[in-house]
């Protein structure tokens, strides 16, 4: 019997993803939920190789200098490997597994490089790549963060790249437009897969972590 599966996304970067998921996961151990959070890219790992060189800029300076296809299969790669080494069985065995990122962040950030008449037949070809050839886990459900990016902006101002401890930025974290767009992208594939919307803003300011997480945890407990 198949677990279950929660994914956290967001179409803009440092948009609480990881806090929220950290709660979420502490909440349900505590509850005695047989549960594990796995974070992606996993850059703890070798399998994320080919991915911290696309994001530090290797294969070319921009994020639209790597084709979407191109880039996609290095995400794919490195949460294949986790799946396949890390939770696989604990997930097969019926454990809850929370994701800080999955195949949704290469639909929101990947997609995003692609011309509008483009996009659908990219969003079929990577569902069939990860979760038909790569047989991936589907996700219940996918929980959206919808930060606008003016306001994601200020969070990831002084917050150190993940994989680096620099302050120095990623591709896409540098690039402002590809942000705003890939922002934009987000709503269209939040609203095409019916993916749960959080919205994080209120009367213009940016919700309290423990606020979101209330409404976050009432969704999760609709899926377990
Ligand atoms: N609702 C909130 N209010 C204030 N600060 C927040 C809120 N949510 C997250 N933060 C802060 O914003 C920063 C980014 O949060 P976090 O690392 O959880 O984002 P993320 O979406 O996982 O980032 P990334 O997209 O890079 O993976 C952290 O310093 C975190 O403490
Ligand atoms: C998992 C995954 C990630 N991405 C993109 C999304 C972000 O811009 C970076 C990762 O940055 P983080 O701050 O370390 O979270 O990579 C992607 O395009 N496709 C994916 O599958």
């Amino acid at each position: 019997m198949s677990g279950k599966l929660i994914i956290i996304e967001s179409g803009s970067d440092a948009s609480g993803k990881a806090t929220q998921s950290e709660l979420i996961y502490e909440k349900l151990k505590n509850e005695g939920v047989k549960v594990r959070k796995v974070q992606y890219p996993n850059y703890e790992s070798e399998s994320s190789t080919l991915v911290k060189m696309y994001l530090r800029g290797d294969f070319g300076k921009n994020a639209d200098d790597v084709d979407a296809y191109i880039a996609s299969t290095f995400f794919t790669a490195d949460r294949y490997a986790s799946y396949k080494t890390e939770w696989e069985d604990f997930y097969k065995e019926g454990g809850v597994v929370i994701a800080d990122r999955y195949t949704t962040s290469n639909m929101v950030h990947q997609a995003s490089k692609m011309a509008v008449e483009d996009r659908d037949k990219y969003l079929d070809w990577l569902d069939d790549y990860e979760y038909g050839m790569f047989k991936m886990p589907r996700p219940d459900v996918v929980i959206f963060l919808n930060v606008p990016v003016e306001f994601s902006r200020k969070l990831m101002a002084d917050r150190m790249n993940k994989f680096t401890g620099e302050k120095e930025k990623d591709i896409h974290e540098r690039d402002a437009e590809y942000l705003e767009r890939t922002y934009r992208n987000s709503l269209y594939i939040a609203d095409k897969y019916g993916w749960k919307i959080v919205e994080c803003i209120k009367d213009g300011e940016l919700r309290s972590i423990d606020d979101i997480n209330n409404e976050i945890y009432k969704i999760v407990h609709e899926v377990l």
